[in-house]
């Protein structure tokens, strides 16, 4: 009796609400109250009196649940930040997006680490989706007009560590758009010192090396870079790593196929190779296999047997049959020599398998020459980044030579 009296004013509330109640008989013979399973609704008016009724101030109704929390906090004017709760999923996908291309390319995005890299990266126009950080004094450091649409958030650094590649993580991780070199601003000093010297990577597959030409091409002041398909994606992040910031210093023009190419560069371009094959086995196999891996030593006369006009040879079967693709004779020369015109690209072939037939083919079609960097005979060929940077500061010096050479001229023209 006494559990019935207890329901007793519950029960008279349930029954004021539309729809009726009916009370069923519990399992230790207590009374509870169930709702009937059919609910018969009054006409509208009696509804709002009703409703009214619930929201009188001796039965105010049942509290809405509030919003699920955001701890937001500001970091400035217009700069709001949230902390990370722990097990917050868009950390983890700052791991996939660090490991998958297929990931970067399907969803646009990709995944920048440090300080530095992400303010080049802010300053060059790129567009941040989400910022982790683990200090509030690492979004100071950053342009902070440039953060407002982007979401904030404050993670533990130990988070930003684990998933850090980097041997001294900075605290500071963001994913962003993927960026698009038409829509890009490169610094202007960049652009100031920027050379007609162009550079074609074919089949670079090794993220270290193509960092490390990537920068190498911003010092040495390149106008662009063009990366054949079969390079290694230049957003993965040890390319980034070892680009140190180069990825937002000068258009990089990615995923392109041979046919492509002549309509990235410009008009009346000549296009040279840089070459480790010795020139004097060219004589004998005037063509070569794609993809074919040729001879790595380094010529010790590059200019010798060579001819000096280039010609496309005819295809023909090697040994066991498979067709080859035939390459053309290509003038060989010393990288020192003048090579340079304006405007000026140069190739530099994979690691594995050196020059494509697609590189040599372009390489005549302009009138370009084959670029060979003399080692100690036995020596195998350069590695493919130490090779760029050698042509590239060469083709450097040479222009900004010929451009004093120019400017002389014209403030002491010679008298006719
Ligand atoms: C590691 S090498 C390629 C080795 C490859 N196994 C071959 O035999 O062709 C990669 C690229 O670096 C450049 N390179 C390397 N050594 C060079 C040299 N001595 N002179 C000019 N270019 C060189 C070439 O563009 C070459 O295709």
């Amino acid at each position: 009796m006494a559990a019935l009296r207890k329901l007793t004013p519950e029960l008279s509330r349930s029954l004021l609400r539309p729809g009726g109640l009916r009370e069923a008989v519990g399992r230790r013979g207590v009374r509870v109250l169930r709702r009937s399973p059919v609910r018969v609704l009054p006409p509208q008016k009696e509804r709002g009196a009703a409703a009214e009724a619930q929201q009188s101030p001796r039965e105010p109704p049942p509290p809405t649940p509030p919003p699920p929390a955001v701890e937001r906090s500001s970091a400035g004017p217009g700069l709001w930040y949230e902390k990370a709760a722990p097990g917050d999923r868009r950390l983890g996908k700052v791991v996939t997006i660090a490991k998958s291309k297929k990931f970067r390319d399907h969803h646009g995005k990709v995944l920048l680490e440090g300080h530095r890299l992400i303010k080049d990266a802010l300053e060059a126009g790129a567009v941040p989706q989400t910022l982790f950080f683990s200090t509030v004094g690492h979004l100071k450091e950053l342009p902070e007009a440039k953060l407002k649409r982007a979401n904030l958030l404050k993670v533990k650094f130990e988070d930003i560590k684990s998933w850090s590649d980097l041997i001294a993580p900075q605290g500071l991780i963001g994913i962003f758009s993927k960026p698009d070199h038409a829509k890009m601003s490169y610094p202007a000093t960049q652009l100031t010192s920027s050379l007609p010297l162009l550079l074609i990577l074919d089949n670079i597959r090794d993220p270290g090396n193509l960092g490390t030409i990537l920068r190498s091409a911003a010092g040495a002041g390149c106008e662009k870079v063009l990366l054949t398909k079969g390079c290694v994606d230049p957003w993965e992040p040890k390319v980034l790593r070892a680009g140190m910031g180069a990825h937002f210093r000068l258009p990089i023009i990615t995923n392109l196929d041979w046919e492509s190419v002549p309509s990235n560069l410009p008009a009346g371009i000549k296009v040279c190779v840089a070459d480790n094959k010795d020139p004097g086995a060219q004589v004998e196999t005037a063509s070569v296999l794609k993809g074919a891996g040729r001879a790595g030593s380094a010529p010790g006369n590059p200019k010798a047997p060579v001819k000096s006009k280039p010609q496309a040879a005819p295809e023909h079967k090697d040994k066991e049959g498979a067709t080859g693709v035939c390459v053309p004779e290509l003038a060989a020369q010393y990288y020192y020599e003048n090579w340079t015109q304006t405007p000026v690209a140069v190739v530099i072939g994979g690691e594995t398998h050196g020059l494509s037939a697609d590189a040599l083919h372009l390489a005549a079609s302009t009138g370009g020459k084959r670029l060979v960097i003399p080692v100690v005979p036995g020596v195998d060929s350069l590695n493919s980044a130490i090779a760029a940077g050698i042509v590239l500061f060469e083709g450097k010096r040479q222009l900004l030579r010929r451009h004093k050479q120019e400017d002389e001229r014209q403030k002491f023209p010679v008298a006719a």
